[in-house]
């Protein structure tokens, strides 16, 4: 898959920029499971950064310690300026506010229709009562046809969530998040439910909006060649360990492979020398020769019963 070229690379690439994600040393325990260890890396405006790993890496953990979903065992987790550990009760959900978050599942109710779904993406701040599309206002009405324009479902605005496809869901979910006017968007396996093409169009417009709104977006990920072809930077996690952290535009898939083709094979390896060495003991050869005979035994027994 060639790298896709949907809008030029804002003019802060290749330079410093502006960093609104820093994290460092930081290491998670769950009891005696140690989810992510010792995790540094560090993202800036427009930048679509994939953490890629897979199932159990850590990637979920790391994305839910940007929102101060979870709490560091040690290490720093700093965001928008702001180190997070200092952060608790109003200060932490006003900067929850400019972190928007997307799901695996999409999370739209379904039996509201597309624009009212958007509409809810702006909880947070519209107080009191709201009754359908005219609680909200007019102003925020029109801002969410804005945001489902820029998702290419404007078309779709009065039609109920749940009679769209999930690459159309995932997209009304952008459109929500977007309502926050997010400074960051946390992207969880985005396009884990979806079709390769679905997948291809979501995280299109997931760098789109990175790029043209200014938005960090900090992205997991399990398929390798979708990272490749969309992420700007590519941290790979393995065992909660960070174990490549590198420009797209400067990685080969082999090495992107990496991240899992070589966990495999050692761990095939060793299991393979465990089972090998298991094998070649006097005892387990012993204990093979006994089992056999008491299976030849069992069956015998069976079939001279009547
Ligand atoms: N709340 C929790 N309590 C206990 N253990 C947890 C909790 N959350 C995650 N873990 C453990 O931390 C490790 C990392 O999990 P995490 O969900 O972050 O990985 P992941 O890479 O996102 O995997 P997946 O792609 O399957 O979601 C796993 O061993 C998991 O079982």
């Amino acid at each position: 898959m060639g790298h896709p070229q949907s809008l030029p690379l804002p003019a802060t690439a290749g330079i410093e920029r502006d960093r609104t994600v820093k994290v460092a040393f930081l290491t998670k325990l769950f009891g005696e499971n140690k989810a992510l260890d010792g995790v540094g890396f560090e993202a800036g405006r427009g930048e679509l950064v994939v953490l890629l790993g897979r199932s159990g890496s850590g990637k979920s953990t790391l994305l839910r310690h940007l929102n101060g979903l979870e709490v560091p065992t040690s290490g720093q987790v700093q965001v928008l300026g702001e180190d997070l550990s200092s952060l608790t009760g109003s200060s932490l959900r006003r900067l929850r506010s400019r972190v928007g978050f997307i799901f695996q599942q999409f999370e739209l109710v379904p039996s509201l229709t597309v624009l009212e779904n958007v509409l809810t993406g702006s909880l947070a701040v519209v107080r009191g009562p709201r009754l359908g599309l005219f609680g909200y206002g007019k102003a925020r009405r029109l801002t969410a046809l804005e945001h489902l324009e820029t998702v290419g479902l404007l078309q779709l605005a009065y039609q109920r969530a749940d009679t769209l496809s999930g690459g159309q869901q995932q997209r009304v979910a952008i459109a929500r998040a977007l309502m926050q006017e997010p400074e960051i968007l946390l992207a969880d396996e985005p396009v884990a439910s979806l079709d390769p093409e679905s997948s291809d169009q979501v995280m299109n417009l997931i760098r789109d909006i990175a790029r043209s709104k200014g938005l960090t977006v900090v992205c997991s990920l399990h398929q390798v060649d979708l990272a490749l072809s969309w992420a700007d930077r590519i941290v790979g996690l393995r065992h909660g360990k960070v174990v490549l952290n590198t420009l797209t535009e400067n990685m080969t898939r082999e090495e992107a492979m990496g991240i899992y083709g070589q966990v495999e094979v050692a761990t095939i390896t060793s299991e393979f020398q465990a089972i090998a060495e298991e094998l070649d003991t006097p005892g387990h050869r012993e204990r093979i020769a006994r089992d056999l005979a008491t299976a030849a035994a069992t069956t015998r027994a069976g079939r001279k019963a009547p």
